[in-house]
């Protein structure tokens, strides 16, 4: 289903597990900063609205989307965390940069849950505009951030 028919924040409180013993990781990229914010916003207040404590959620910023998976592989093995949740927003420009940045990006962090026993969530918008990254973080699509602070407790629970 395209995300045009589907609203990212919708989510069941009921059919969800309690957060409240889980410690959670978020690397954010700061490439296009007013749309990582309000995706980190969005997954902060969802995890919280689980029952995460706010004392269990650990926020690093990281200077692009290709640099996310060095941020949470080093998290894993530092911070003790039963889910990480990597933020980015790639955007495309004249180049082909955008999906080498998307490519390595998506498969870094699919190495990652491959690697380690903590699942790493793809938060990472690969829009063709601005405007479509603004209706994912916020706007009339909802917020995949708030997306994907759901997965983040469902894998965190996973096997309990
Ligand atoms: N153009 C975007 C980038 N580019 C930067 C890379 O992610 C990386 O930081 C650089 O190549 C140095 O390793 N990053 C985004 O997150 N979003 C973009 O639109
Ligand atoms: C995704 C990118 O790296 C891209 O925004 C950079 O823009 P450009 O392709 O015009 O250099």
């Amino acid at each position: 289903m395209a995300t045009e028919n589907k609203n990212l924040s919708h989510y069941d409180k009921a059919t969800i597990p309690s957060a409240k013993e889980f410690r959670f990781g978020i690397v954010v990229s700061e490439w296009n900063e007013q749309i990582t914010d309000a995706l980190y916003q969005g997954a902060k207040e969802a995890l919280i609205d689980c029952g995460a404590l706010e004392s269990n959620i650990v926020k690093w910023d990281v200077p692009g989307s290709f640099e996310l998976t060095f941020g949470a592989k080093k998290m894993i093995e530092t911070q003790a965390l039963d889910a990480v949740i990597a933020i980015g927003s790639v955007i495309q420009g004249e180049t082909k940069h955008f999906d080498f940045v998307c490519s390595a990006t998506a498969n870094g962090i699919k190495d990652l849950n491959v690697r380690y026993d903590v699942p790493v969530i793809f938060c990472v918008l690969t829009d063709n505009t601005l405007l479509q990254a603004i209706d994912r973080s916020g706007g009339k699509h909802g917020n995949k951030g708030t997306e994907a602070a759901i997965a983040a407790v469902k894998m965190a629970a996973l096997g309990n």
